[in-house]
């Protein structure tokens, strides 16, 4: 056991050496001409280690064109190991480098410095060499002959060899061994050649701070929770640490994967996979991205085989249950970017399938500007001693330090019109508009793009097809001018260049949306601004959890001369444009929605926003009628009555008790079926951003209803979802038939329209018919004014013919009881007459009766009735045609049961007539019969 190997670089022509002590053999490659020659050398050296290398040597051959990367990848270092170096140029820090790997992880070590030219170097390492023995430090400097140096080590093998030991796997660096504030460039940190290559081709030279902190942490194997602000280097962050790690696995075990990297959204995981394509160029493992967007099939075909995957949850458990092949037992290091987002409530359940899926023992890593420090967050992903790492924890401010942040108060119905003059007066910015939910990004995208403001509008919302995202996404990182309007699925990550403005038209859910939200201009060391859109009644609590949070704002005023009105135009757009009516239509109601939902109550109020005005400033000449809000209303006023009572007896103390509190006390339930939900929405899209419309509404809901509005709405959404169940089993409608109705006046072979995104452009004239749809119509409150008389003249026929079936049913069940009481009083006076018969007839032969000529009386009866009944029964059909309004009248009133009782005491009346002539009937035929005998 033992080597000596060594890679000196002499004006960058490389030489190698080998030399196992066991075949005691030296191998040399000299000065191959190129990098392939040198990797050429590196392969055959390789393919000797059955032959003539061993343990270690086996591993440190494999790396001996880097020797030191070699150690450092594998954990296993000879300790016997000579380094051979020209002292020149770069070669300083890889000395520095060499004495910290060798020192910790050999108890021999050898040194040999080549040419001697940097002496200063050699003693510099001498002293550290020094200080443990027994090691050695040989110059080379006068060293002519390379075989004299092999001759050399020849003669320290037996003693080297006694020292002969293996650390396998050793925990890397002493963390007093890399001090982060002595880094001044990623060569300070001991990384493999490869990646320092991908760094500078990359142009990436000095660490961020960040980056200083957490690289050598990352590098010692620590479980580190990275925060810092927006745009100050995460990515590059975790990146480094997982190339170097896949670096080091791969002269052993490097099978399947060894490495993952989630994130929230497909843009930022797009993202973060061109930056470790970038700086990883010069790596030859293999890398994926797996966000979903594509057949399944064609990922899992390669999954298994990736080495390190950037991915989004959804799509990454999907592979897990469906891909068979696929598992993550080789699992070296776990990342999760943005990570508070990531183990929030809306992947919770998808996480946690993902961790049952990963082996306990890996590195795990989390980066985020708003950190999670939730102890349970940790314990979930089994974090080991983790080490927290906040970059600027004593900063006088949380947001980047060149962004000017301002906000304005401004009422809902002003909003448009004041996006409108913000975008006329900046025509030569890129510009970043948040909105809510995705339906106003649609309609406001809309509106702008008619108006035509002179710069490229874009939107982009997790109801596009993925493709159209990566356009959009390219499409405004590409250009100078533009303005994207776009839902949170754009706010966190997300490295576009040269943002100028961020305006947040619709106030972030919370302080943290905020922060990401405008950490997408002023990134690393630019400058940007941003734009805070707040409404009168958001204003005061907002500000003031901004400020808690050291976030710099000013308040700036709106000059309302130079805003321009487009309201007018709105209008004449929606009535001239069916789409853009029913876009604006849904732009309020899911707006509308989302502030319902919004978990901060001291920000977000929906009963105080002037509704109506808002409509209008959509162009909707009529609101739409906003269903949930009646029934949210109605619940708040049940609540409101419920706790006065409870509250009546309770103690005095107790009226303290505020309405947040009471909320959060019903938190985690709400939380919890929230995320189920949302959960069961990833099983069937695959990940959280990946949803539809509604699923990204969806998506908002989940965090924002985690603030359980109220005990009795506990969660609404899953309240409305119910009823739209329910309203699809429901019995049909007579609006429903009315419109089925409708339908089939239309005419067959029509044409259907499609947009940009592939959806198809709903006509009003060809009304879809889905129930859903019919509902939404429904509240639209006859817009359509000449198809709602249609319908109304329809559902009236269909009404009236469903007013006649219950008349007709009800008196169909009138007769039937009539019927059932004359049968069982006809039953009870027959007994009455069996027993007679049996006293007159008892004297008679048992055998032949003598009477058997007279008809069955029984038969005759039920003959007589069966006529009756059925002349009754054409009487009463006639009748009830006729008696319709009365019988209406006599359905809610006491009429109905004197008239019924008054009906009922003559059918008695008339029923004993018939039986006292039934009865004389038969005396006169048993007196006849027994006459003629
Ligand atoms: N060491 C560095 N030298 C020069 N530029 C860097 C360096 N590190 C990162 N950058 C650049 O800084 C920008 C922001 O980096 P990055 O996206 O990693 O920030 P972040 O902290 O992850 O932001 P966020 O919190 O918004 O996700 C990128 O354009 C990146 O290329």
């Amino acid at each position: 056991m033992g080597v000596c190997f060594g890679l000196g670089s002499n004006n960058n022509r490389m030489s190698i050496i080998q030399f196992s002590s066991e075949s005691k053999q030296v191998h040399q490659f000299r000065e191959p001409q190129s990098r392939d020659a040198l990797l050429a050398a590196v392969d055959s050296m390789q393919h000797m280690r059955s032959s003539t290398c061993t343990g270690t040597a086996l591993e440190m051959g494999y790396h001996a064109f880097d020797p030191l990367n070699g150690a450092r990848s594998t954990g296993h270092v000879a300790h016997e190991t000579l380094l051979i170096t020209d002292g020149r140029s770069n070669c300083g820090p890889d000395i520095k480098e060499a004495s910290l790997l060798l020192q910790s992880r050999s108890t021999v070590f050898a040194l040999a410095i080549d040419l001697g030219y940097d002496l200063k170097a050699a003693k510099e390492l001498q002293a550290i060499v020094s200080t443990e023995s027994p090691r050695y430090l040989f110059s080379l400097a006068n060293f002519q002959d390379f075989n004299e140096m092999v001759r050399m080590v020849q003669r320290l093998d037996s003693k080297l060899k006694s020292n002969c030991k293996v650390r396998k796997n050793a925990s890397a660096f002493n963390v007093q061994q890399i001090v982060s504030s002595k880094i001044k460039s990623f060569t300070d940190f001991p990384l493999s050649r490869r990646t320092l290559d991908g760094l500078k081709n990359a142009k990436y030279e000095v660490p961020t701070e960040i980056q200083r902190e957490c690289i050598g942490l990352a590098l010692q194997n620590r479980d580190v929770l990275g925060a810092s602000k927006t745009g100050s280097g995460k990515t590059l962050a975790f990146i480094i640490p997982v190339l170097e790690t896949l670096y080091k696995m791969k002269g052993s075990q490097l099978c399947g994967l060894c490495a993952l990297i989630i994130s929230p959204t497909r843009e930022l995981a797009y993202q973060t996979f061109e930056v470790l394509k970038k700086v990883g160029r010069f790596h030859d493992f293999s890398a994926g991205l797996v966000i979903g967007g594509k057949p399944l099939q064609e990922e899992a075909e390669r999954i298994a085989n990736t080495n390190v995957i950037v991915c989004t949850p959804g799509r990454l458990l999907q592979h897990f249950d469906e891909t068979f092949n696929f598992s993550a037992d080789c699992l070296q290091i776990l990342v999760l970017d943005e990570a508070d987002r990531i183990l929030d409530l809306g992947f919770a359940k998808a996480m946690n399938a993902i961790i049952a899926n990963l082996p306990a023992e890996r590195q795990t890593l989390l980066f985020s500007a708003t950190q999670t420090k939730s102890v349970k967050d940790l314990a979930r992903l089994s974090l080991f001693d983790p080490v927290y790492v906040s970059a600027h924890e004593n900063a006088a401010y949380s947001t980047p330090v060149h962004l000017v942040q301002s906000y304005i108060v401004c009422d809902l119905h002003q909003k448009i019109s004041l996006l409108w003059s913000f975008l006329k007066n900046h025509p030569r910015c890129k510009i970043l508009v948040f909105l809510t939910c995705c339906k106003q990004v649609k309609f406001v995208h809309e509106v702008i793009r008619r108006l035509q403001p002179g710069m490229t509008v874009l939107c982009l919302h997790g109801g596009m097809k993925q493709l159209k995202r990566v356009e959009v996404y390219e499409e405004f990182y590409r250009k100078q001018h533009v303005v994207l309007f776009a839902t949170d699925i754009a706010s966190r990550g997300l490295d576009f260049p040269a943002v100028n403005w961020v305006v947040q038209l619709d106030c972030p859910e919370d302080t943290s949306t905020y922060i990401h939200r405008v950490g997408r201009t002023a990134r690393f060391e630019r400058e940007g601004e941003a734009l805070l859109v707040l409404l009168p009644t958001e204003e005061d609590a907002m500000i003031q959890q901004l400020q808690s949070r050291k976030i710099p704002i000013n308040k700036i005023r709106v000059n309302q001369k130079r805003m321009m009105d487009l309201s007018s135009k709105l209008q004449a757009l929606c009535a001239s444009d069916t789409t853009l009516k029913e876009m604006a239509q849904r732009a309020f109601r899911t707006y509308l929605r989302s502030i319902l939902l919004m978990k901060d109550k001291k920000v977000f109020d929906v009963q105080k926003l002037d509704t109506e005005a808002f409509s209008k400033s959509l162009g909707l000449a009529i609101p739409p009628r906003i269903r949930f809000l009646g029934k949210h209303e109605a619940q708040m006023r049940a609540q409101d009555s419920s706790s006065g009572q409870d509250t009546s007896s309770e103690d005095e103390s107790e009226d303290s008790h505020d309405e947040t509190d009471e909320s959060s006390e019903h938190l985690p339930k709400a939380r919890e079926s929230q995320s189920n939900r949302k959960n069961e929405h990833f099983a069937a899209f695959l990940d959280e951003e990946d949803t539809d419309d509604d699923g990204e509404i969806g998506m908002f809901r989940v965090k924002k209803t985690a603030a359980a509005i109220t005990p009795v709405s506990m969660v609404p959404e899953e309240t409305e979802n119910e009823e739209e169940k329910n309203s699809r089993k429901r019995p049909t409608t007579k609006a429903a038939i009315a419109k089925r109705m409708l339908k089939k006046s239309i005419v067959a072979n029509t044409k259907t329209k499609f947009d940009d995104e592939g959806n198809a452009v709903i006509d009003i004239h060809k009304k879809r018919l889905t129930d859903d749809q019919e509902r939404v119509e429904d509240e639209a409150g006859g817009i359509n004014v000449e198809a709602a008389a249609k319908r109304m003249r329809m559902e009236d026929m269909v009404d009236k013919d469903l007013y006649r079936q219950k008349i007709k049913q009800k008196h169909r069940e009138e007769r039937l009881k009539k019927k059932e009481r004359l049968r069982a009083e006809k039953a009870q006076r027959r007994a009455g007459q069996e027993d007679e018969e049996e006293a007159v007839l008892a004297s008679a032969d048992d055998d032949v009766n003598p009477l058997n000529f007279i008809p069955d009386p029984d038969e005759l009866a039920a003959r007589i009735s069966a006529q009756e009944n059925n002349s009754g029964d054409e009487r009463s059909s006639f009748g009830e045609e006729e008696d319709e309004s009365s019988d209406n009248e006599e359905n809610s009133g006491c009429n109905h049961s004197f008239s019924e009782s008054v009906s009922q005491t003559s059918d008695e009346e008339e029923t004993r007539r018939e039986s006292v002539q039934d009865d004389e009937d038969l005396a006169l035929r048993l007196l006849a019969g027994a006459m003629h005998r």
